[in-house]
């Protein structure tokens, strides 16, 4: 789905692969002593938005064995090097310390689209640089729905939740599989926050292939010497997609896992028309604000 996700069950399924980001992640940027911090998480989400008593939450500012928490909005956690959960009503306080020679990086896919993410995160720190993996939001749609699909088997079909009325060219916008790829709107949330300067948008298409000019750019705007090029990455013709050639940390080539890029289900030509009409005006205006057309069209 590319780094937009913000349905329960794609949580999951991103557990599975976090380990294998987040290693890579380190792996990359090792020498540069780029620093990951665990990622911050509303402990909510993690329990399954269990809703009960504040009471026994926190001690002292650190949770207790028995998690609780009132309301997601409240109580945001970090796994700390220990293994314990470090639990506070704001971020703040939460990242680790960050030496001169590190920069502290942290990935939710899902906040992009969270209405309330970028005011957090500015309370936190408005010098925050901030990197977003686009890609052809048809395309993703299909790709989300493919992920919940793998979990949930009796599911409706991609035509039934798309759209409120299909002969009419409704398409449902309440659905986030739908939702999430109308990048215009969650970019405007940010801007009240941020400068687009501070966002880097990626290529979720280029990504793929040319991994090592994406990854560049990511460099460049992290303002690090482009240690990643070229010659770390190689076509895993089984996998269908590159790989590294030799993490840091291992001999052997490293693949993301199984739940990146799987088949997709099969959806209707006119279908994907439909919703490339419905994106087209999303999108137009999406490249107008960050100056660059990705090509969805
Ligand atoms: N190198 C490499 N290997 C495998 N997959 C790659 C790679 N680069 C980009 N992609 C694309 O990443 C998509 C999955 O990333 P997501 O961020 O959506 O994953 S997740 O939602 O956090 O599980 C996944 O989307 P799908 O193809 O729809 O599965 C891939 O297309």
């Amino acid at each position: 789905m590319l780094s937009v996700d913000d349905d329960d069950d794609d949580d999951e399924d991103e557990d599975e692969d976090e380990d294998d980001d987040d290693e890579m992640m380190m792996m990359m940027y090792e020498k540069q002593k780029v620093y990951q911090a665990a990622t911050v998480v509303p402990l909510c989400k993690t329990l399954n938005h269990q809703l009960l008593s504040s009471e026994r939450y926190v001690s002292e500012n650190r949770c207790l064995h028995e998690y609780r928490c009132v309301s997601e909005d409240r109580l945001w956690c970090v796994l700390d090097t220990g293994g314990d959960w470090l639990c506070s009503d704001s971020m703040i306080g939460l990242m680790p310390r960050t030496l001169d020679s590190q920069i502290t990086m942290e990935k939710t896919p899902s906040y992009f689209v969270t209405h309330e993410a970028p005011r957090r995160i500015a309370t936190m720190s408005q010098d925050t640089k901030l990197i977003v993996v686009v890609r052809n939001p048809v395309t993703r749609a299909i790709s989300d729905y493919t992920q919940t699909l793998s979990k949930k088997p009796d599911i409706p079909s991609f035509e039934e939740l798309a759209f409120k009325n299909r002969s009419q060219g409704l398409v449902d916008t309440s659905w986030n599989a739908i939702r999430i790829g109308m990048y215009i709107l969650h970019l405007e949330n940010w801007l009240q926050y941020f400068r687009l300067s501070q966002i880097h948008f990626v290529s979720g298409e280029r990504l793929i292939t040319d991994p090592a000019g994406e990854l560049g750019r990511v460099q460049d705007f992290l303002g690090l010497k482009r240690i990643i090029t070229d010659k770390h990455f190689y076509f895993n013709r089984t996998k269908g997609f590159p790989c590294l050639k030799k993490p840091e940390s291992s001999s052997t080539p490293r693949c993301l896992g199984k739940s990146k890029g799987r088949t997709h289900v099969q959806i209707d030509q006119e279908v994907i028309e439909q919703l490339r009409d419905f994106y087209r005006p999303f999108n137009v205006k999406f490249y107008e604000m960050v100056g660059h057309d990705f090509r969805w069209d």
